[in-house]
């Protein structure tokens, strides 16, 4: 198990009776297992787009201009709060930052699931404003960031936390987060799919060394061998949807119901044009938002 940071306060796990003190911030190394479960249960919602988890606070945001959904998670039952953010959005940062201090929690990861094409992260921003809070992006990013994650590690938030999965395709660093597998963790689960799966779609190929057959294996073997009550939760949507299920995408992704050839033959041919902001975003986003802010004094602490 690797530990690459701790705060000086620990907490036990209310759910878990058999669960050990855990310290409040930490990122582990483990095999990921995944789920086999074929469990489909409703949760404090008809439609079933709900998790339950004394412990979890969450909030979906949204970035109108590039459709970007920012995910905050928080352990709201650790005396210190700690939060993660995924996918923030360099223009949205204070709206962010001051939901997390009207919260009260404690942010402690800026996390990315990839080197974004369309926007430039909020990481960079986060860091200058909130000191001590760490930026994250898997190691295959081949970005800079505090902490270089890679597939089977877990990232802990209090006595949460989340397992990260290797989904490249969209690019060749791109992960999925997952929420934790057990009695004390969120059921049913969350997966934060970055742009590796969208809401009956998917993210492009044809830049960043994407791939579509690396796209359609990784998927396949690393989010839909989830159960199938697993909430999706990309990081865009173009048509105003916010959630989905394994379950749902296994049943009518209409690029993932076909076969392999057919699905590389649709990917070759979505004939989207570039983002607009890629030559900034890409550069910047390899620096995790860093790319100009050295010169900039910190801002105070906002939480
Ligand atoms: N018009 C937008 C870019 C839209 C786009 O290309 N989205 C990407 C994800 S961000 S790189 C994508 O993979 N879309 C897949 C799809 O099927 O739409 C802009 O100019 O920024």
């Amino acid at each position: 198990m690797l530990r690459v940071h701790c705060l000086a306060r620990v907490s036990t796990c209310c759910l878990s009776p058999r669960a050990a003190p855990r310290p409040a911030i930490s990122i582990s190394r483990t095999r990921t297992t995944a789920g086999r479960g074929l469990r489909w249960r409703a949760v404090g919602s008809t439609r079933g787009y709900a998790t339950s988890c004394d412990k979890l606070l969450f909030r979906q945001l949204f970035e109108k201009e590039s459709s970007t959904y920012t995910y905050l998670l928080a352990d709201v039952s650790h005396p210190d709060k700690p939060a993660v953010l995924i996918d923030p959005v360099d223009k949205t940062v204070d709206r962010d930052l001051s939901l997390v201090k009207e919260l009260g929690l404690k942010l402690i990861y800026a996390m990315n699931t990839h080197v974004h094409a369309d926007h430039v992260t909020g990481t960079g921003l986060i860091k200058g404003k909130v000191p001590g809070v760490k930026s994250v992006i898997s190691k295959a990013s081949n970005a800079r960031a505090d902490f270089l994650i890679k597939t089977g590690e877990k990232i802990h938030f209090g006595d949460l936390f989340l397992e990260v999965r290797a989904t490249p395709g969209h690019t060749q660093g791109c992960v999925t987060y997952v929420t934790g597998d057990g009695p004390s963790q969120p059921q049913p689960r969350m997966a934060f799919t970055g742009d590796a799966l969208l809401i009956c779609g998917c993210g492009r190929t044809d830049f960043q060394g994407g791939s579509s057959l690396q796209l359609y294996q990784s998927v396949h073997a690393q989010i839909f061998t989830l159960p199938k009550d697993t909430l999706v939760y990309p990081a865009h949507d173009y048509k105003g949807f916010t959630v989905s299920s394994v379950g749902e995408e296994l049943l009518y992704n209409p690029r993932f119901l076909k076969d392999e050839k057919t699905f590389k033959s649709i990917m070759e041919n979505l004939n989207l044009s570039y983002p607009k902001m890629i030559d900034v975003a890409v550069p910047a986003n390899m620096v995790c938002g860093l790319q100009d802010l050295s010169a900039k004094p910190a801002e105070a602490a906002s939480n």
